[in-house]
């Protein structure tokens, strides 16, 4: 089943008539994962912001992203602020950013769970436990008492995976999640999202520049260059079988980069 289906996205700044994103066409499908990918600048998050409506005013978004049977491009105010809330959640590039410095994790949890979940804060105060515990997180109840500052972009990243675990959506977007990680911290992070794709039916959108990452769990695919997309459908054939040259172009690099790598660990185990 269709669980979002968006068509002929488009995306003009008003302002100088550029076009940033056009005719951008995909579906997601019920508990599947679309990895888009494809350069810095490409559109990535813009696409996914327009469908929230979280684009600046003059940005026109045309086309169509109808959610469960509901078109989301036109909604306003507070009927979108409660999908985006509840039904869609999105994970930001770096977490550090989006928790507030001032408070503790726990009471950042619990707030989000008491306004969002209509929970008591002792309910709220257990399911912030249990979904840290879900990610595998070891003592939790450590954990909330923590401030921002006190953990690592990596742990951060997982208490913002565990948030979105709670809130049972029926769409987590996560917009390069990993990329203000270090590599170790990125793998682990990248474990997490699959093992979120076990727990839950919720369905992801997964933006990355790098293949590599969207490689080990994207069910679909929709690559973008400047604006467009360039090629889309089931992951596995396109990796097997691109069929644009860009996407050609990324694999190779990918393909190129492993090979290195590991060249570079067969290296250090010899010294
Ligand atoms: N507020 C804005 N007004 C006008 N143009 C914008 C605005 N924000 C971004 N853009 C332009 O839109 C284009 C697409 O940006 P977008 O952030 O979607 O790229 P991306 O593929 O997600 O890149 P990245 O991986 O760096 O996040 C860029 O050329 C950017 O300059």
């Amino acid at each position: 089943m269709n669980l979002l289906e968006v068509k002929d996205l488009t995306i003009t700044d008003s302002k100088n008539g550029e076009i940033i994103v056009e005719n951008n066409n995909f579906i997601l499908k019920k508990n599947s994962c679309l990895g888009i990918v494809g350069e810095s600048g490409s559109g990535k998050s813009m696409t996914v912001k327009a469908i929230l409506g979280l684009t600046n005013p003059w940005l026109k978004i045309t086309g169509s992203a109808v959610f469960d049977g509901q078109e989301l491009v036109g909604l306003k105010g507070n009927t979108l602020r409660k999908i985006r809330g509840r039904r869609i959640c999105m994970i930001p590039q770096d977490a550090m950013t989006s928790f507030d410095p001032l408070y503790t994790i726990g009471y950042q949890m619990i707030e989000t769970f008491v306004e969002n979940l209509g929970l008591s804060k002792e309910q709220s105060k257990e399911l912030a436990i249990s979904s840290l515990e879900k990610m595998l997180i070891r003592e939790p109840e450590q954990v909330i008492l923590k401030y921002p500052h006190q953990l690592s972009g990596g742990m951060l990243q997982r208490c913002m995976i565990a948030i979105a675990l709670a809130m049972e959506p029926d769409i987590i977007i996560a917009d390069e999640p990993t990329t203000a990680l270090d590599s170790i911290n990125q793998k682990e992070v990248v474990e997490e999202f699959v093992r979120l794709r076990e727990l839950t039916k919720t369905s992801l959108i997964f933006i990355s520049h790098d293949l590599g990452v969207v490689q080990h769990l994207a069910t679909d695919l929709l690559v973008m260059k400047d604006g467009i997309c360039v090629e889309s459908g089931p992951a596995e054939k396109i990796f097997r079988n691109p069929s644009d040259e860009y996407t050609k172009y990324l694999i190779d690099t990918r393909i190129h980069l492993t090979e290195s790598f590991i060249q570079s660990m067969k290296k250090e185990e010899v010294m």
